[in-house]
C-alpha cells in the first residue's frame, strides 16, 4: 500500500516556521505582516477558503484584513480597491478570491496588484520569473508550492532522471506545476483533455500530478508501479450512502485504486489543501521580510 502524504502535518510544520518568521521579524524592525484577503460575492466555497485565510493570518501574528465586495460591484469598483490596498504601507500581501463573477474579468484585476504584493504569483512579472528561473524576488503559487513540497519531504529535491507529468494546463496549477519540476531537474510533461492516450501517458509518470478538476477521473491502471501521486484535485459529489442530500471531497485520482500501485500519494482531503494556506502565510511573510529589506527564510 502506498505511504499516504499527510499535508496537514506538513502545513502545519510550514505553519509554525511562520509564525517564527513573523515574530523575528517584528521583533527585529517593528514590521507586522499584513494580509489583506478580498472576495466578491457569495460562493460558499470560496467564504470557506477566505475565513480560513483570515482565521490562519491572525494565528501566524500577521495584520490580518478581509474586504467583502458584493456580487454585483463592479470590476472598476474591485480595481479601486486593489490601488488602495497597494498603497497601503501596512499590506505585504493582497489576495484576491477566485472564482470571481462571470461578469468580472479576473486576468484584469490580477495584473493591477502591485507584483511585490502578489503573494498568489498570478501577476505577469511572477509568472515571468518562475518560467526564467528568477526565484529570488518571485512569488511562486500557493497549491503547486505546497505541492513541490509535498513532492520534495517524499522523495527528495533533485529529481534528476525521473519523469513527470502534470495532467493539466491552468494558469494557476497546471503550467507554474510543471515549471517547479522542471528546475528540480525532472524531465516533464504537461498533457490535458486533448492529450490523445492520456492513460498511457500518465503511466510514464514516477511523479505524477492531477490538476483537471474531474473526480476520480485517473484511475490505478494509469498508474506507474510505485510512482508518486500528488492530487490537486478538490471535487464534491453526491455521497447518498451517507444519507439523501449528503456530499463528500474526492480528487482527480480513484485513491482506492492508486494506493494499491503507487508508493505515496497525497489524500482529499487533507493533501494539497491544507498546503495551499500555508504556503500563502509562507509568501505573505517573505513579502513582509522584502519590504523591510531583510532576507526571507526559506520555507
Ligand atoms: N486567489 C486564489 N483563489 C483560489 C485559490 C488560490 O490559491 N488563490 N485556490 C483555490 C481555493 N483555495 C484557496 O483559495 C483552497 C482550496 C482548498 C483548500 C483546502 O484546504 N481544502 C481541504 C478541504 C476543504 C473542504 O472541506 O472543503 C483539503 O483539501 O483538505 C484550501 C484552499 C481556488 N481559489
Amino acid at each position: 500500500m502506498a505511504e499516504r502524504i499527510d499535508g496537514k502535518a506538513v502545513a502545519a510544520e510550514v505553519i509554525e516556521r511562520v509564525k517564527r518568521a513573523a515574530d523575528a521579524l517584528r521583533e527585529k524592525t517593528g514590521t507586522k505582516t499584513g494580509l489583506a484577503v478580498v472576495i466578491v460575492g457569495d460562493d460558499p466555497a470560496s467564504q470557506v477558503y477566505v475565513a480560513s485565510k483570515g482565521r490562519m493570518a491572525k494565528e501566524c501574528g500577521f495584520h490580518s484584513v478581509e474586504h467583502r465586495l458584493p456580487e454585483d460591484a463592479s470590476g472598476d469598483e474591485l480595481i479601486d480597491l486593489v490601488g488602495r490596498l497597494n498603497d497601503d504601507p501596512s499590506i505585504h500581501g493582497i489576495l484576491v478570491q477566485l472564482p470571481l463573477p462571470a461578469h468580472m474579468d479576473a486576468g484584469r484585476v490580477i495584473q493591477t496588484i502591485s507584483p511585490e504584493k502578489d503573494v498568489d504569483g498570478f501577476h505577469f512579472i511572477n509568472v515571468g520569473k518562475l518560467g526564467t528561473g528568477e526565484r529570488e524576488t518571485a512569488f511562486v503559487p500557493c497549491t503547486p508550492a505546497g505541492s513541490m513540497l509535498l513532492i520534495e519531504r517524499t522523495i527528495g529535491k533533485e529529481l534528476s532522471g525521473k519523469t513527470a507529468v502534470v495532467v493539466g494546463r491552468s494558469n494557476i496549477v497546471g503550467k507554474p506545476m510543471a515549471n517547479l519540476l522542471l528546475a528540480a531537474n525532472a524531465t516533464v510533461t504537461i498533457a490535458h483533455s486533448r492529450t490523445p492516450d492520456l492513460a498511457a501517458v500518465c503511466r510514464t509518470a514516477d511523479v505524477l500530478v492531477a490538476a483537471v478538476g474531474r473526480p476520480e477521473m485517473v484511475r490505478g491502471d494509469w498508474i506507474k508501479p510505485g510512482a508518486v501521486v500528488i492530487d490537486v484535485g478538490i471535487n464534491r459529489i453526491d455521497a447518498p450512502e451517507r444519507g439523501e442530500g449528503k456530499t463528500r471531497l474526492v480528487g482527480d485520482v480513484a485513491y482506492g485504486e492508486a494506493e494499491k500501485v503507487a508508493s505515496a500519494i497525497t489524500p482529499v482531503p487533507g493533501g494539497v489543501g491544507p498546503m495551499t494556506i500555508a504556503m500563502l502565510m509562507a509568501n505573505a511573510v517573505t513579502s513582509a521580510y522584502r519590504a523591510a529589506g531583510e532576507q526571507p527564510p526559506s520555507f
